[in-house]
């Protein structure tokens, strides 16, 4: 288990951790995930004993480590440009943090043989790693941080550089690896697919801050403001002010849009809001029954679904998935309908 306790780290004058406080479960996945320069790198880093806090503790299964150096923590630390040790091969790679760690020859022979197997690159095991494509330098990385099972595994953006679709298979796997030896995972990243598909908990941070803490679904369907609601997913965003709450409605630029009663919770007639619809919560309406209306400008086609954007008026764009054999072209006027209980209101 891991807990940051009021974690605050001044460079000079720059705050890049303001007051930082959460709790990783023994065995759980929690990501950090924020743009860049919000200082997740430097959160980690403080975890792993790299950087000094200014203010707070650092606890790993209850015992406070915020004094210790990095080699007293038992950490395993992959980052984005996991510097393997070229002039060694792939096995002595990892044995040699095994050494370090005190494993006799025995049970380093075991560790080395179950991780490799692990993250299947066992036949390169007598390779250097100049001689490996990235993705497999990558599962060198993770198998030599898992080897010596550290209590706490962190990760720092440890795909970048990667092509799409490696990335997608090894965020995969990490997972898979993950849940097998049921270590406690740290994992930075700016990529909210990334972060959506990998995590038991995520941690939205901006400026330093924490700005939500909760499951994938919680952070994707119920945002708990408009930063969250902008970085995580897309949406069409509507600018507005509570109209009734009986019937549950917020009038926009582009009309009154239809809600429910739970989503106004806190906010009084007359209140400033800003409404958001996730794509695939819109659908086409027959031009009548349409809430939003407007003419599409692009489609883009991704295989599974495809992504219409749609010129809805006052500066509004309005986004869309539909299914890739609906009849939807560039120029057409469309008119598109919602499942009130879907709308997202947040503070303007
Ligand atoms: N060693 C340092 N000295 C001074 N400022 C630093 C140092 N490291 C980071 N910063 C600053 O602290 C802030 C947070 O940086 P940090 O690397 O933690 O963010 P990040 O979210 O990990 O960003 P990225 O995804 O770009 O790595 C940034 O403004 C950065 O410029």
């Amino acid at each position: 288990m891991l807990e940051v306790e009021n974690l605050t780290k001044f460079y000079g004058d720059l705050r890049a951790v303001n007051d930082l406080s959460f709790r990783i479960e023994e065995g759980e996945f929690g990501t950090l995930l924020g743009p860049s320069g919000c200082g997740k790198s430097t959160t980690l880093r403080t975890i792993a004993g790299l950087v000094d806090p200014t203010e707070g503790g650092i606890y790993l299964r209850g015992d406070d480590v915020t004094g210790q150096a990095p080699n007293e923590r038992n950490i395993g630390l992959v980052f984005q440009d996991s510097a393997t040790f070229p002039h060694m091969t792939v096995e002595e790679n990892i044995e040699y943090g095994l050494k370090m760690s005190g494993f006799d020859p025995d049970e380093r022979e075991k560790q080395i043989t179950k991780y490799l197997d692990l993250v299947q690159i066992s036949e390169y095991r007598d390779h250097r790693p100049t001689e490996l494509s990235g993705g497999q330098e990558r599962r060198v990385s993770i198998a030599r941080a898992l080897a010596y099972e550290p209590d706490i595994l962190l990760l720092d953006e440890p795909l970048t550089g990667l092509d799409r679709v490696l990335r997608q298979d090894l965020r995969n796997e990490i997972k898979q690896i993950q849940r097998e030896v049921e270590v406690t995972t740290l994992y930075v990243t700016h990529d909210q697919e990334e972060a959506l598909s990998m995590s038991d908990k995520i941690l939205v941070l901006n400026n330093g801050e924490k700005q939500q803490e909760g499951t994938p679904t919680e952070i994707y369907d119920d945002p708990s403001n408009r930063f969250v609601a902008n970085f995580v997913g897309k949406s069409t965003r509507l600018p507005g002010t509570v109209a009734s709450h009986d019937p549950p409605q917020i009038d926009t630029p582009i009309g009154t849009v239809p809600t429910d009663t739970a989503s106004l919770d806190g906010f009084d007639p007359g209140a400033d809001v800003e409404v958001f619809l996730r794509p695939e919560d819109l659908s086409l309406a027959d031009a009548g029954d349409g809430v939003l209306r407007g003419s599409v400008t692009n489609v883009e086609y991704l295989g599974t679904y495809s992504e219409v954007l749609i010129d809805a008026g006052e500066g509004i764009q309005a986004v869309l998935h539909t299914s890739t054999s609906a009849n939807v072209d560039i120029g057409d006027e469309v008119a598109l309908t919602f499942d009130p209980s879907n709308v997202i209101v947040l503070e303007a």
